[in-house]
């Protein structure tokens, strides 16, 4: 919220008055009575370790243990949560059991459990097994496009285009991902123009929301600075969410960028779990306690209770036999 006075926070609403005297923010700013950013007061988490965090892991993680985490992350303040996906099983083996994975969960109303749907087969195959909420991924890298769903851009566009619009017959909200907005395993550099005409598709064809993926993990704040400023042209910041991988170590700075920038809807995992598998030597998603901690501290609400989330990634730590990728868990754990 920036640094404001008491005085002018409590006595009136100064957001309001900033909305009509623009000229105020600046001279506010100069003077130092609020911050040179404007952070969102609120800021949504979209939960994706169930299904970005486990989708690339070896070794097959038990249906119980799933459904378990889910359980788990659904009593912490989420008000989303990546359940899993409806893709195919020869390609991506760790989700095969999608169906009794999302008819296991115990819902938790105000909780939502989206999944992923490549295609119509997916789509129906996640309406079959009770999914309220599905969301399509395309790519704005022609070679992860061919690579991960083995289709082109505009042929996946054909596609998400007969779910979204079967979808939206049905009432289901589609979430679109842009994977490979700030680099591509296999063609590198990726334009920020490339990424603004995939989101901006996918926002006119109904896409309540566009998550931006740095799929890779090697985007800079310098970086998703001027990705975003590209996309913003076409795509209202209201509509726009980060989904940072921490290869580099990037991805709190690139999340921090994007809020300054007025986003308001971060994705990140449990414990940091993750990784595409037609991303090799991604790292994992940015970790949802690091996010929250980073949050607490700059006074930006979520609703979310951390402690909570750090008692999920334990568990799935344990269950996993691996220690949490979480640097907040890590402190934690080190001063018990
Ligand atoms: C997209 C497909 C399905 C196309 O797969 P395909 O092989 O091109 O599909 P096809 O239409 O040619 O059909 C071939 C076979 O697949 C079956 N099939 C067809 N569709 C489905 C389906 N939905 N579910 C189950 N089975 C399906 C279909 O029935 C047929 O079966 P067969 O007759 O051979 O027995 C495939 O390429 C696939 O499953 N890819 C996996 C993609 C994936 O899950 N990637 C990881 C998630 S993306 C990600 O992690 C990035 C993200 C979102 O997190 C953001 C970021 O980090 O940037």
């Amino acid at each position: 919220m920036g640094n404001v006075p008491t005085t002018v926070k409590h006595c009136l609403s100064y957001k309001q008055i900033i909305e009509d005297y623009p000229w105020l923010r600046s001279w506010l700013q100069e003077e130092k009575i609020i911050s040179d950013h404007d952070y969102p007061e609120f800021v949504k988490i979209v939960e994706v370790g169930p299904r970005d965090g486990l989708q690339n892991e070896k070794e097959i993680v038990p249906t119980r243990v799933k459904i378990q985490l889910i359980d788990m992350l659904s009593t912490t303040g989420l008000s989303v949560i990546e359940a899993t996906s409806f893709v195919s099983s020869k390609w991506v083996p760790q989700m095969a059991d999608h169906t009794d994975v999302l008819q296991g969960i115990q819902r938790v109303p105000h909780v939502r459990y989206p999944v992923l749907t490549p295609n119509m087969k997916g789509f129906q195959d996640a309406v079959a097994a009770g999914a309220t909420e599905v969301a399509v991924f395309g790519s704005a890298s022609e070679t992860f496009s061919r690579k991960n769903i083995n289709c082109s851009i505009a042929e996946s566009m054909l596609r998400f285009e007969e779910v979204i619009r079967t979808a939206k017959d049905r009432q289901i909200p589609v979430r679109g991902y842009v994977s490979c907005a700030l680099g591509c395993p296999h063609e590198r550099h990726v334009e920020p123009s490339k990424v603004a005409e995939v989101a901006k598709k996918l926002y006119e064809m109904g896409c309540y929301e566009i998550s931006l993926g740095d799929t890779i993990g090697v985007g800079t704040p310098g970086s998703i600075f001027k990705m975003l400023q590209t996309v913003m042209k076409d795509v209202p910041v209201n509509a726009l969410a980060v989904h940072c991988h921490d290869t580099y170590g990037q991805a709190l700075p690139n999340i921090l960028t994007a809020l300054q920038m007025g986003v308001s809807v971060v994705d990140s995992a449990v414990a940091g779990l993750g990784g595409c598998p037609y991303a090799q030597g991604s790292s994992g998603n940015v970790s949802t306690e690091d996010v929250l901690y980073m949050l607490q501290g700059m006074g930006i609400e979520t609703g979310v209770n951390l402690e909570r989330v750090i008692e999920a990634g334990d568990f799935i730590c344990n269950a996993l036999d691996r220690r949490s990728s979480s640097k907040v868990s890590q402190a934690r754990s080190r001063t018990l």
